[in-house]
């Protein structure tokens, strides 16, 4: 698929099959397409005004650019975690519950259940059990932006996307949620972009090396940092650029 903003094309040619449940790093340097291509994937780029894809991008072998695709149903199936944390000024509690309650969730103790069981599943149950009804805005940037995987987890996507996620915490927090991700591979497709190559070395199955809006080179992470097929990428990781 190719991606334009108005003029300036900013993704060229982009073909990759992105493997399920596993997680797959988009690296590269500053302004390649890495962040462009991500929103691609859940139509993030229909809110920019100019920008343009043609191409196909398949989702269960299904266009999700088609005409007539529901875009609600695609984010839902294709959730998201931003680069700050970003939880609504309201409780704990609603910001996980909001997503189910917007698919038609209303029942009180099922609701109680996905917040539990979200919670749970981004690590930061045990934290917050006891307070679900302060506001999410008290917790600090780590908590808040596991609190934004368990909001995006609440609905059941199917695949995860993740725009640079650790690029505002404290290495402590950072260290969590890269041990949350690793562990979110088992119901879910993870794709993280990420500025730190260490980062998706620890984290990944997959990596893409993005260049200049193409993708130079994708396979499995130990192959791409141990015996990299193209001199672009080898200057990359090893530090010559970027
Ligand atoms: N909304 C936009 N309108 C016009 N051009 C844009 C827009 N968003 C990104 N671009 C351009 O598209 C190119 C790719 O940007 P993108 O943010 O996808 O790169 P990136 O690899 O994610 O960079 P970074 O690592 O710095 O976040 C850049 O040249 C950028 O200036």
């Amino acid at each position: 698929m190719d991606l334009w903003y108005d003029r300036f094309q900013a993704l060229k040619q982009i073909q990759i099959a992105i493997p399920e449940r596993a997680v797959t790093a988009f690296i590269g340097p500053s302004g390649c397409g890495k962040s462009s291509f991500l929103r691609c994937l859940n139509r993030m780029n229909d809110f920019v005004l100019g920008a343009r894809v043609e191409g196909e991008v398949l989702l269960d072998g299904d266009d999700i650019y088609a005409s007539g695709r529901d875009v609600i149903t695609l984010r839902r199936r294709v959730g998201m975690v931003f680069q700050r944390p970003n939880p609504f000024p309201s409780s704990i509690w609603d910001n996980v519950a909001y997503g189910p309650r917007l698919h038609g969730v209303t029942g009180r103790h099922e609701l109680d259940g996905i917040v539990e069981r979200s919670l749970r599943g981004a690590a930061i149950w045990d934290e917050v059990k006891d307070k679900l009804r302060t506001p999410a805005l008290s917790l600090s940037g780590g908590q808040q932006q596991r609190l934004c995987i368990a909001r995006a987890i609440a609905v059941e996507p199917e695949v995860l996307l993740m725009d640079e996620p650790t690029s505002a915490l404290d290495p402590m927090a950072t260290a969590r949620i890269e041990e949350l991700v690793r562990g979110l591979k088992e119901r879910f497709t993870v794709i993280i972009v990420t500025h730190n190559m260490q980062q998706a070395a620890r984290i990944s199955d997959e990596t893409a090396f993005f260049l200049n809006g193409e993708i130079v080179e994708t396979g499995p992470t130990q192959f791409i940092f141990t015996s990299p097929q193209d001199g672009r990428t080898e200057d990359y990781i090893t530090g010559r650029f970027g």
